[in-house]
C-alpha cells in the first residue's frame, strides 16, 4: 500500500532471503517497476524465485548476488540510479553504514524502511536478559535508533508492529 501511495517505480532491497518482502514489493509495483535486490545468499533467492515466476513478477527483479556494501558503493559511484523506496533487512550492525549510502541513492522525498529496529523488543531490555547471539545486533540497533532520531536529513516514523520497522523520509 505504501509503495502505491508514493507511486514507487524504482526500488532497492538489501536482504532478500527467500523473498517474502521482495514478492510483496514486486506485487505492489506497476508492470514497468524495477527492484534492485541484493543478497549474499543466492540459494535462498532461487528457492523464492519460483514463486516470483508463478506470480508473474520476476521480470521486475534485478537480483545481485553480492555483499550489500560493495553494491551500494558501486551504485553511489555510478550516479545514475535514483530510488523511490529502499528496504533494508540485512546485517543490523551495518545499518549505520547502509544509511549513508541510501541517503545518496533515494530521491528527496523518497522512503527508506529499516526492518527489525525494535529487535524483538530487546532494544528496551537489559543486556543480561538478551540471548548472547542477539546482543551485537541489539547494541548496533540501539546506536542506530539514537542516530536516526537526531539526523536532520530524515523525518522518521517508528512502526511498532512485528519487531519494528523505521520509515525514514529523505528531507534534503
Ligand atoms: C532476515 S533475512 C531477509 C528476509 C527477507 N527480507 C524476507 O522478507 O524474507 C536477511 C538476509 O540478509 C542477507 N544479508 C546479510 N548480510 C548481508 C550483506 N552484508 N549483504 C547482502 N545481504 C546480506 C542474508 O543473506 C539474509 O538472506
Amino acid at each position: 500500500m505504501l509503495l502505491k501511495i508514493i507511486n514507487a517505480t524504482n526500488t532497492l532491497e538489501l536482504g532478500v532471503f527467500t523473498g517474502y518482502s521482495l514478492l510483496t514489493t514486486a506485487l505492489a509495483l506497476p508492470e514497468d517497476g524495477r527492484i534492485t535486490a541484493i543478497d549474499i545468499d543466492k540459494e535462498a533467492y532461487e528457492v523464492g524465485l519460483e514463486f516470483m515466476k508463478k506470480a508473474g513478477v520476476d521480470h521486475k527483479i534485478n537480483f545481485i548476488y553480492c555483499d550489500g556494501m560493495e553494491v551500494l558503493d558501486k551504485l553511489v559511484n555510478d550516479k545514475n540510479q535514483e530510488f523511490d523506496f529502499i528496504f533494508a533487512d540485512a546485517d543490523k550492525p551495518n545499518y549505520i553504514n547502509f544509511l549513508e549510502r541510501f541517503l545518496k541513492l533515494v530521491k528527496v522525498g523518497g522512503i527508506i524502511a529499516f526492518d527489525n529496529t525494535l529487535w524483538f523488543s530487546f532494544v528496551v531490555e537489559e543486556e543480561e536478559s538478551v540471548p548472547e547471539f542477539m546482543r551485537e545486533s541489539r547494541a548496533a540497533l540501539i546506536e542506530f535508533n539514537k542516530k536516526l532520531a537526531l539526523d536532520p536529513r530524515v523525518e522518521i516514523s517508528q512502526i511498532s508492529v512485528g519487531d519494528g520497522v523505521t520509515l525514514c523520509r529523505r528531507l534534503v
